[in-house]
């Protein structure tokens, strides 16, 4: 298969798309039009690196710090994504998609952006709306697994983000716990767009090594077979059956709780074995629904906008 060619060691985290794939939309430092205007669509006034006072770290991601800052003249709270100047490019690269990416969006399900800036020391940063709860990976180490009911809300708002995303030609690429971040609201909101795609025609090829490998669809792992392209729309929906199976049962999917990922038994499990099947005692709306996103050939998988009417959603307490 033609990730085996490419990947010989456990990592799985995959890079961004080679140089072909890449179409920055400017250049570093931004012209001052492309900031303004990506920033222009947030309610609030553009954002400058003094306006913001640290409150402390949220997280830290790849090459990049999050911090929780404050605006100092509206008391507002924000996320604050640093990518420092000595990161590699290809982090760089990361957050400037992230940024053009969050900048065309509006979406209710997806995280706010609030503006973009360059420091004179070369650290690049995004403002984003503050998610007081952090991730659903943070809430499922810290409170236990989701009860269906719960989950049903999650698949809502995820669906409804990823849904927007997809009618606007948008491809997240790495749907997974620890990218959908929750608010005490229970907002659930689709984060980190740093190897997203926007496609330009509806069938344009979508390079599948980018992303979190365990949650990548069987066709993303061999795209030859489906003639160097496939549907990164239906290989975001097999990531969200994963994510929420996941949740169900507080481990990954296709391995025993506790078991540490190998690359290899991985994607082997992946490609040649069946989809995984919840335990007994799930209830038939939730093991439809997640067959329904996990069918492995893809052209079978439903579509968010399907998902969306199907009758698990209905145990949503928004919809009762
Ligand atoms: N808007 C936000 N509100 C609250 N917490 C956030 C927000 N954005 C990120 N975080 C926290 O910061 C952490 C790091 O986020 P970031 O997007 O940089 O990286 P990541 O997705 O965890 O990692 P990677 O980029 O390597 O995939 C998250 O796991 C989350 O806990």
């Amino acid at each position: 298969m033609a990730v085996v060619r490419d990947r010989r060691q456990l990592n799985l985290r995959l890079p961004l798309p080679e140089p072909s794939e890449r179409c920055p939309r400017f250049p570093l430092p931004l012209p001052p039009s492309a900031t303004s205007a990506s920033a222009s669509k947030s309610s609030t006034a553009a954002i400058a690196p003094a306006d913001l006072e640290k409150l402390g770290v949220l997280g830290h991601g790849n090459g990049g710090t999050v911090y929780k800052v404050r605006h100092k003249r509206t008391s507002s709270i924000y996320a604050l994504k640093v990518v420092h100047a000595d990161s590699d490019p290809m982090t760089r690269r990361q957050v400037l998609r992230e940024m053009d990416i969050l900048g065309r969006t509006d979406s209710p399900n997806v995280v706010q952006y609030h503006g973009f800036f360059e420091k004179p020391s070369g650290d690049v940063a995004i403002v984003t709306e503050y998610m007081d709860l952090g991730t659903l990976d943070t809430l499922l180490k810290k409170n236990g697994t989701f009860s269906e009911a719960q989950l049903a809300t999650v698949a809502r708002q995820v669906l409804n983000g990823l849904s927007y995303l997809h009618a606007h030609k948008i491809i997240h690429r790495d749907i997974k716990p620890s990218n959908l971040l929750v608010n005490k609201n229970m907002e659930v909101k689709i984060a980190d767009f740093g190897v997203s795609k926007i496609m330009c025609r509806t069938l344009d090829a979508c390079n599948s090594y980018v992303g979190t490998c365990a949650y990548m669809s069987p066709e993303r792992f061999d795209p030859d077979r489906y003639g160097g392209n496939y549907n990164g729309y239906a290989a975001d929906i097999w990531s969200l059956g994963l994510t929420l199976f996941e949740l169900y049962v507080g481990h990954f999917p296709f391995l025993p709780a506790g078991q540490r990922p190998d690359w290899a038994t991985l994607m082997c499990s992946i490609c040649f074995g069946d989809p995984p099947t919840l335990p007994e005692g799930a209830s038939e709306e939730f093991r439809s629904f997640i067959e329904c996103c996990l069918k492995k050939e893809s052209s079978e998988r439903w579509t968010a906008s399907q998902l969306l009417t199907h009758p698990f959603l209905s145990r949503d307490p928004e919809h009762c």
